[in-house]
């Protein structure tokens, strides 16, 4: 067996970028966790996952409502169910999906980010940051079943996945908004959108924090199909089954290669974007920011 920039080439399991990561290492009762996942449904509370180990897939459904807001307890949670489809040979692809209806996910919770200490902000961003990673390097194929509304943090997510089908409903829209709360995308944000749909669209779409409803979102590249509501399973699982047609190794190599200089810019700077983080969203300004904007959501309803 070749080894290529320590990827293990002729196993089935590539690469485990993260394994090297700072911080990557999982606690002892997270790991006692992990094993193999089996025909059973497992997950957790806020991570559903149905395994079809006939089809070498599972269904993953974040379930965190009312929004899938991603709070450190789902991310958490997110990183450890990912971890062991990863490490069990029986899976090639997951489907990822929201179990609350109308939301895919409302993007980084903002509690998260509102009125808290500064060691909180270092250890919610070390969290997003190890999502992003193992999610925009994993070895498996990973297609996004997007039924419902999909900013900020959420469309980072289905822009982690290698294909993107979205429900045509025009309440379901996707984009990086983060402008719009007066804070700004970071610059592994702003590079998977690059990937996706190239350097003019992304600072515009970045300058307006551009929320792209269904076909829109099509004609610029951030999503791959739009289908109607009740087909976005089954076209999901029709993308998937053509994607693992193609033998692992090389498409896994191949996703490396696009992939890796962009994981690569983070990874090398970690720390000093976590402080980045820190430093700026602990500023007054952004807190006032933060706090209308949530005032704006709660208005909405009364
Ligand atoms: C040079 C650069 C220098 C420095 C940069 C360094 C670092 C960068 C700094 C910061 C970057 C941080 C990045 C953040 C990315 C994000 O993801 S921020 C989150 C953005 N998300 C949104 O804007 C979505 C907001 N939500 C909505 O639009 C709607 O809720 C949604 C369309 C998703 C669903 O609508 P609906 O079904 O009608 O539900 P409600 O709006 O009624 O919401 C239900 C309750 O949920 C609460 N809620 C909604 N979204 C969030 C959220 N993201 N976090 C926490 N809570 C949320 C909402 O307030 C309702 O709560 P209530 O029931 O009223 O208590």
């Amino acid at each position: 067996m070749a080894l290529v920039a320590g990827m293990r080439v002729g196993s089935r399991v590539l690469f485990r970028p993260w394994a090297w990561l700072p911080g990557a290492a999982l606690g002892r009762k997270e790991s006692a966790a992990r094993g193999r996942v089996g025909a059973r449904g497992f997950g957790s509370q806020r991570v559903l996952v149905e395994p079809d180990p006939a089809a070498g897939i599972a269904v993953m459904k974040l379930k965190s409502p009312p929004v899938n807001s991603l709070s450190l307890e789902l991310l958490t949670e997110f990183v450890i169910s990912l971890e062991k489809l990863e490490n069990d040979k029986t899976f090639r692809g997951i489907i990822l999906t929201s179990d609350c209806p109308g939301v895919f996910s409302a993007g980084l919770d903002l509690m998260e980010m509102c009125g808290k200490n500064p060691a909180h902000y270092a250890e919610y961003w070390k969290a997003v940051q190890e999502l992003w990673l193992r999610l925009y390097l994993s070895n498996l194929v990973l297609i996004a079943a997007i039924n419902g509304a999909c900013p900020a943090g959420g469309c980072l997510i289905s822009l982690t996945c290698d294909y993107r089908v979205l429900a045509d409903n025009p309440k379901y829209v996707i984009g990086l908004n983060e402008t719009l709360l007066g804070i700004v995308a970071p610059f592994w944000f702003k590079d998977t959108l690059v990937n996706t749909i190239g350097h003019r669209t992304s600072e515009r779409a970045l300058q307006l924090g551009i929320l792209f409803p269904p076909a829109e979102a099509l004609q610029v590249g951030m999503v791959d199909k739009v289908v109607p509501e009740d087909q976005v399973q089954s076209t999901a699982l029709s993308v998937m089954a053509q994607w693992l047609s193609i033998p692992d190794h090389a498409r896994q190599l191949t996703k490396n290669m696009m992939r890796k200089a962009t994981a690569d810019r983070l990874v090398k700077q970690r720390d000093s974007d976590i402080q980045n983080f820190v430093g700026f969203i602990s500023r007054d300004s952004i807190q006032k920011s933060l706090q209308v904007y949530l005032g704006k959501l709660r208005q909405k309803k009364g």
